[in-house]
């Protein structure tokens, strides 16, 4: 499979401390690929130099075969926090990601369009004039996806996506962006400190190691999914990964 994001050789340090230290590994296209490691070992740095919100200090960052700060387009972010106006309406926020995104160049009912089409693909079609407030956590966390799916992106950065939300609604959500993954055939990169949910989601984990950071170890997941995490060889990744990361917080 061909590589989508490069990063080669790169390193960071912020005020004389090194952050990565020479990191490089692939990202291939269409893959879910979850990174884990300690806390502060540079996992949303990863998802800021990918995006080129942060630039290195040496090294190469590649999307798409282009340096990153000429692949802005590729790519569309989902944070922890959904992010969303609270005096726009859901569909109204799936519109405004657009607008931003693609200014003039497309009609304001293109984007109408294309906002209520996503807002039924993630389930909200009958809730799509719902004000944020309205809306649950894992319902506002859906129209954040929703808007980063409008702007058409190839990649999509994730940074903890469901870390706020209750475990119920977290589980859901997992399964969900397991399925939007497979109908939409993104590539998603997806940050989390928690070793389950990599193990449910991922292609492919890459564990970071403390700082400073290198790849320690690229875990292929070639169980089909849904997974049982009860499964004898997941329990046994399950036991692997945490050593790996070595940290008690992680779970
Ligand atoms: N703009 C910045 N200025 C100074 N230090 C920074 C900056 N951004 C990140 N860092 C430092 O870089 C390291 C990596 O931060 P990052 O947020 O990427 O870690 P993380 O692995 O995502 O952590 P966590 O799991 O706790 O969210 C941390 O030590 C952090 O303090």
């Amino acid at each position: 499979m061909n590589a989508i994001v490069e990063l080669k050789d790169i390193s960071i340090s912020f005020s004389g401390e090194t952050v990565y230290d020479r990191l490089s590994f692939d990202i291939r296209d269409g893959e879910f690929l979850c990174i884990v490691g300690q806390s502060g070992c540079g996992k949303s740095t990863l998802l800021r130099v990918i995006g080129d919100l942060l630039k290195v200090d040496s090294g190469k960052v590649l999307v798409g075969s282009r340096p990153a700060d000429q692949a802005w387009d590729e790519i569309a972010y989902v944070f922890q926090s959904p992010r969303l106006l609270p005096w726009r309406n859901a569909e109204e926020n799936v519109v405004l990601g657009q607008q931003l995104r693609f200014g003039r160049s497309r009609s304001r009912a293109e984007m109408l369009e294309r906002a209520r089409s996503l807002l039924e693909l993630v389930g909200l079609g009958k809730d799509r004039l719902k004000m944020p407030a309205m809306l649950s956590g894992g319902e506002r966390q859906r129209v954040s996806i929703a808007r980063a799916l409008a702007v058409e992106p190839r990649i999509i950065l994730m940074d903890e996506p469901f870390s706020a939300l209750d475990v119920m609604t977290r589980h859901r959500m997992r399964a969900e962006i397991v399925d939007l993954w497979r109908k939409t055939g993104k590539t998603i990169i997806f940050v989390t400190h928690e070793v389950d949910e990599a193990i449910e989601l991922a292609d492919r984990i890459v564990v970071l190691s403390s700082k400073p950071t290198k790849v320690r170890s690229i875990i292929e997941v070639p169980q089909d999914r849904p997974r049982n995490l009860e499964d004898p060889a997941l329990r046994a990744m399950h036991d692997q990964l945490r050593k790996l990361i070595g940290d008690p917080s992680v779970h």
